[in-house]
């Protein structure tokens, strides 16, 4: 697998989602080890949806990676009690953490609590991510080791929906959003400051379902949330499947790397 330079944006394409899981696995295995030689933790922010099944088909069988150092956040979570099943804490326990040794105490979870007031929800999850991340006056956003995403048919990303007031969002970490189009309409999420200071985003999009929005995201120049993730420093990857890649163009095509 090349290193990843900063400031570019790498799209690999997998004969399969098994394949993709493959990749993701030895993607996330080689910077968190980078990470922990560096600085002793990784710092990984994760999505809900179809990620977490996506990156820990392969993963949680990697006695390799240094679980015990991770520290992990949710890139959004709905405002439900960790055990609902719209929780993305839960899937990401379900899928990930009931398979290797993270410390309960390093996976920080939205406080259940205060799940009635999604903004209170959003502010202690700032106090939680200050825990972790010490901010200088040059950069002033936490800056993870990684971020994974997913895309939404209409190309959301997080909980950063099109056309929503908080796509404008330039200060906050986190913000609370009480109207979201998908289901449960009461999340938190970060923000776009916090995605473009991260050291690297990946997305992950798989199957056929997302041929259409990864044309329309990918090939076309556009203001849609996923197309605004471009990491100040950092790097862009995009893990996608044969499937999901179909609608590309050539000239999209030709870049496409394998790993
Ligand atoms: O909690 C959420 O709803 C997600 O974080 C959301 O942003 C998700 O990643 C996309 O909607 C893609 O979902 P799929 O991978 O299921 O298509």
């Amino acid at each position: 697998m090349p290193l990843h330079t900063p400031g570019t944006t790498h799209i690999y394409t997998f004969p399969s989602t098994g394949a993709l899981s493959e990749g993701l696995d030895r993607y996330v295995a080689r910077l968190s080890d980078e990470a922990i030689k560096r600085h002793g933790k990784f710092t990984v922010a994760l999505s809900g949806g179809s990620l977490p099944k996506q990156l820990s088909a392969v993963l949680k069988h990697n006695q390799e990676v240094d679980f015990s150092k991770w520290i992990v956040y949710f890139a959004d979570e709905r405002c439900v009690p960790l055990e609902h099943e719209d929780s993305n804490y839960l899937l990401a326990k379900t899928e990930l953490f009931d398979f290797v040794p993270i410390p309960r105490e390093n996976i920080h979870t939205i406080d259940p609590s205060l799940i009635d007031d999604p903004q209170e929800a959003a502010e202690d999850y700032i106090s939680q991510l200050a825990k972790t991340f010490a901010t200088k006056d040059s950069v002033r956003f936490p800056v993870f080791d990684l971020i994974l995403l997913g895309v939404g048919p209409d190309g959301h990303t997080c909980s950063l929906f099109p056309g929503h007031p908080l796509l404008n969002e330039a200060c906050e970490w986190v913000a609370s959003i009480l109207d979201s189009p998908k289901p449960p309409p009461r999340r938190i999420t970060l923000t776009f400051p916090v995605l473009n200071h991260s050291h690297h985003v990946a997305f992950v999009a798989a199957g056929a379902g997302k041929q259409d929005m990864l044309h329309q995201l990918l090939d076309l120049p556009g203001h849609l949330p996923a197309q605004l993730v471009k990491p100040i420093t950092g790097t862009l990857s995009w893990f996608i499947d044969d499937a999901a890649a179909a609608k590309l163009t050539s000239t999209t095509l030709q870049g496409l790397e394998r790993l």
